[in-house]
C-alpha cells in the first residue's frame, strides 16, 4: 500500500493556488440573482457577458499567482489565457451549479438556466458535465488545483514552449494526485475520474461559440474582451 504523504513543499504550493483562488473568485451572486427572479433571454445574455469579462479579469489576476506563469514567455503567457478561458468559465459554472443550496433550489437554477436563452442542443453536454462535476464533491483545494492545471495546459494553440508549460503544470498534478489519495482513499481511481473532467470540458470549448450567437435574440453585442477571448463577432 503506497504511503502518501504531501511534502512541505507540495503544501506550500498547495497554499499559494488557493489562497489566489479564493482571493480571485467570483461572487457566488449570478445564482442568487437567478433563483431570485426570472429574467428576459436579453436580460441573461446580458448577464452572462458581465460575468464571462469579469471571470477573464479574475483568470488574469489567478494566473498571475501561479509559480513560474509569469516567467513563461509572454505570447505563452496570452495562449494559454485565450486558451483556457472558456473552460475555466464552465468549469466555475459548474462549481456554482453544484455547490450544497437548499432543497429545491438547484431545481429552480437548472430551470432558469434552460429558460435563459441557450439553444436547448446544449442543454444536455452542459448539464452533463455539471452533473458530473457535481457527483465528484470536490473539496476547494482541488477545484483551485485543478483550475490551475486547466490553464496549464502545455498543447494550446500556439503555445511555443509547451516543455516550460509541462514543468509548471506536472508539480500540480503530482499534488492533486496525492491529495486525491489522501481525500478519497476509498475510491483509488478519483485522480483519473477528475482529470477526465478536464477532456469533458474540452468538448464544452467547441460548443461556446454557437451557444453564445445561437442565443434566443437579435443582435448579440460583446464586449471587446469577449471578442478577443470567444470566437465570436
Ligand atoms: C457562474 C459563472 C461564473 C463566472 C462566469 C460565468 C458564469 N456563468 C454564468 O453566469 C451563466 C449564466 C448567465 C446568465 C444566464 C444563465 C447562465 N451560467 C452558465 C453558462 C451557461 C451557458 C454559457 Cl455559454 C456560459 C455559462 N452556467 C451556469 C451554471 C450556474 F449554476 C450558474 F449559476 C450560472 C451559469
Amino acid at each position: 500500500k503506497e504511503k502518501v504523504e504531501i511534502t512541505k513543499a507540495q503544501r506550500a504550493l498547495m497554499k499559494v493556488i488557493v489562497d489566489a483562488y479564493n482571493r480571485h473568485k467570483i461572487p457566488q451572486d449570478v445564482a442568487k440573482k437567478l433563483l431570485q427572479d426570472q429574467y428576459s433571454a436579453e436580460e441573461n445574455f446580458l448577464l452572462l457577458t458581465e460575468m464571462a469579462t469579469s471571470q477573464v479579469q479574475v483568470l488574469v489576476e489567478f494566473t498571475k499567482n501561479i509559480p513560474g506563469f509569469l516567467s513563461l514567455n509572454h505570447e505563452d503567457q496570452i495562449a494559454l489565457l485565450k486558451g483556457s478561458a472558456v473552460e475555466a468559465m464552465f468549469l466555475r459554472s459548474a462549481q456554482v451549479f453544484s455547490q450544497k443550496m437548499p432543497n429545491g433550489h438547484t431545481e429552480v437554477l437548472e430551470e432558469r438556466i434552460r429558460k435563459s436563452g441557450i439553444s436547448e442542443e446544449f442543454m444536455t453536454p452542459m448539464f452533463n458535465f455539471y452533473k458530473s462535476i457535481g457527483e465528484l464533491h470536490m473539496i476547494e483545494e482541488e477545484q483551485a488545483l485543478l483550475t490551475a492545471i486547466t490553464i496549464l495546459t502545455p498543447d494550446r494553440p500556439f503555445v511555443k514552449d509547451q516543455q516550460a508549460v509541462e514543468r509548471l503544470q506536472e508539480p500540480m498534478l503530482e499534488v492533486l494526485r496525492k491529495l486525491c489519495v489522501l481525500q478519497h482513499p476509498q475510491e483509488p481511481q478519483y485522480f483519473a475520474r477528475l482529470l477526465g473532467r478536464l477532456t469533458e470540458l474540452r468538448t464544452l470549448n467547441h460548443y461556446h461559440a454557437e451557444m453564445l450567437t445561437s442565443w434566443r435574440m437579435n443582435d448579440h453585442k460583446f464586449t471587446p474582451l469577449l471578442c478577443e477571448i470567444w470566437d465570436v463577432q
